[in-house]
């Protein structure tokens, strides 16, 4: 198992608490979906699993370790996290943005050198991004800037990687680019992924598991075929949705359609 969370509950200082008793285990290679509406505690979730802000009770567990007794290094050796990217500002070209992603190797007071260069340029020839080397990041579109992020995730050589919304602002083709590499990552390379994401449909293309949560305080956790059905949506969205199958080159493809407010 390379996460596990515990009864883990959260709430910010004077406010009520927003995460509780979640329970979740993730193998190695699953991909597990996050979904729930605008400010139900999907980020803030993210952050607790993994030791960036603590539970106010209950534990995280990294590979069977409880996360709070990992010396940090230990922890960043092996989680990547990509959160949001709207609104932030990076003044770095692509390639010094990639090698960022090697900080975590490099001891306090060691420059990246020759080695991290080429394993930048590696990994950005390997994710298709050679082109942005030299761009500068603030100059990049969103899909441009998610892969560049990607690819600094991935020189961390990580076992887990968790991307907020990875998908969000993105057009259809950079969210199908952004969801192969997720699924080629967990699938083909045994990299366990947890993703936040406002898209149903996407979730049931690529995750093995969803975690989705409501206002009314239901957790709705399990296979994603399973959680994902209209019923699960509606409770969850408050909209009247419809779940078809489409069959497409000897694939079935699950899909969502919101229809109406509930
Ligand atoms: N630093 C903070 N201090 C206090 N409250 C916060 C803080 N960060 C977030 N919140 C609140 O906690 C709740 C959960 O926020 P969070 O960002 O985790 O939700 P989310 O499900 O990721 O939202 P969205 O789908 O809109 O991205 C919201 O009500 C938010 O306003």
């Amino acid at each position: 198992m390379i996460l596990e969370v515990e009864n883990g509950c959260f709430g910010y200082p004077k406010q009520e608490e927003i995460l509780t008793d979640i329970n979740i285990k993730l193998e190695e290679g699953h991909i597990l979906s996050v979904l729930g509406p605008n400010g139900i505690g999907k980020t803030t979730l993210l952050k607790c699993m993994i030791g960036l802000m603590p539970w106010s009770r209950g534990r995280s567990l990294l590979t069977g370790k409880d996360i709070r007794t990992l010396k940090s290094k230990e922890i960043w050796n092996m989680i990547s996290y990509i959160p949001q990217t709207h609104g932030f500002s990076f003044s770095y070209t692509g390639l010094e943005m990639v090698m960022l992603g090697r900080s975590s190797h490099l001891g306090l007071f060691s420059q990246p050198g020759h080695r991290e260069i080429e394993m930048a340029e590696a990994m950005m020839e390997k994710v298709g991004i050679t082109r942005l080397a030299d761009k500068d990041c603030n100059r990049m579109s969103g899909g441009e800037l998610q892969m560049v992020l990607i690819a600094r995730a991935l020189i961390n050589e990580p076992k887990l990687i968790i991307l907020d919304e990875p998908e969000t602002g993105l057009d259809f083709h950079n969210q199908i680019l952004v969801l192969n590499m997720v699924e080629k990552l967990a699938h083909e390379e045994n990299i366990g992924a947890i993703m936040n994401t406002h898209y149903p449909t996407n979730a049931m293309s690529i995750a093995d598991e969803a975690l989705m949560m409501n206002r009314k305080g239901d957790r709705f956790y399990g296979p994603t075929g399973d959680i994902l059905n209209e019923s699960n949506i509606s409770k969850s969205f408050d909209v009247n949705v419809v779940v078809d199958e489409i069959m497409y080159q000897n694939r079935t493809i699950r899909s969502v359609v919101p229809v109406s407010l509930a």
